[in-house]
């Protein structure tokens, strides 16, 4: 069912820095910051030649990370994207199969302007998993 991995998240706690840092010092292409309000974030890809980075800081008061860089001042790992093809078979199979699908549980668009769900860190190793429809 997933497919290739989409993107690699970072919450970081300066935006700015983390960009310059991708661009200057690692020589990547790194795009501009895109505010996603509904998501509670701003984010920044960074496009890789095989997949992409996502440089995540929260936007507004109630961003799901707030808690994580809380916990995380420095920043890390925030989640794995994965690439499905049908974001509804894969949620209903994995709902079925007992993992928790974050939300109430239905898709939303994400960065890229497609349908996305996130799984609950607790149900997949300790690691925040969001699936994208392509
Ligand atoms: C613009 C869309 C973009 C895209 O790619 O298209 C995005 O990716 S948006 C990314 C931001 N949105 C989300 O992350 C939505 C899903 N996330 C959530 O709903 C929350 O972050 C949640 C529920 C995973 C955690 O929220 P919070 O930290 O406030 O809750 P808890 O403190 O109760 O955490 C429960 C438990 O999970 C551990 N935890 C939290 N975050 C992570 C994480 N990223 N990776 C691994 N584990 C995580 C936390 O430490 C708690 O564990 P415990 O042992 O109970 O302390
Ligand atoms: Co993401």
């Amino acid at each position: 069912m997933i497919g290739r991995l989409n993107h690699v998240a970072i919450a970081v706690p300066d935006l700015d820095a983390a960009s310059e840092q991708y661009r200057n010092a690692l020589g990547a292409k790194v795009g501009a910051p895109q505010d996603e309000p509904d998501h509670g974030v701003t984010v920044v890809f960074i496009e890789l030649p095989n997949t992409k980075i996502e440089l995540l800081h929260p936007l507004g008061e109630n961003s799901p990370i707030q808690g994580f860089l809380d916990k995380n001042p420095a920043g890390g790992i925030h989640h794995v994207c994965y690439e499905v093809e049908d974001i509804i078979a894969a949620r209903d199979h994995l709902q079925a199969s007992g993992l928790r699908v974050l939300g109430d549980g239905e898709p939303r668009i994400g960065a890229h302007g497609k349908p996305v769900i996130f799984l609950h860190p607790k149900d997949m190793n300790g690691t925040l998993t969001e699936l994208e429809q392509v």
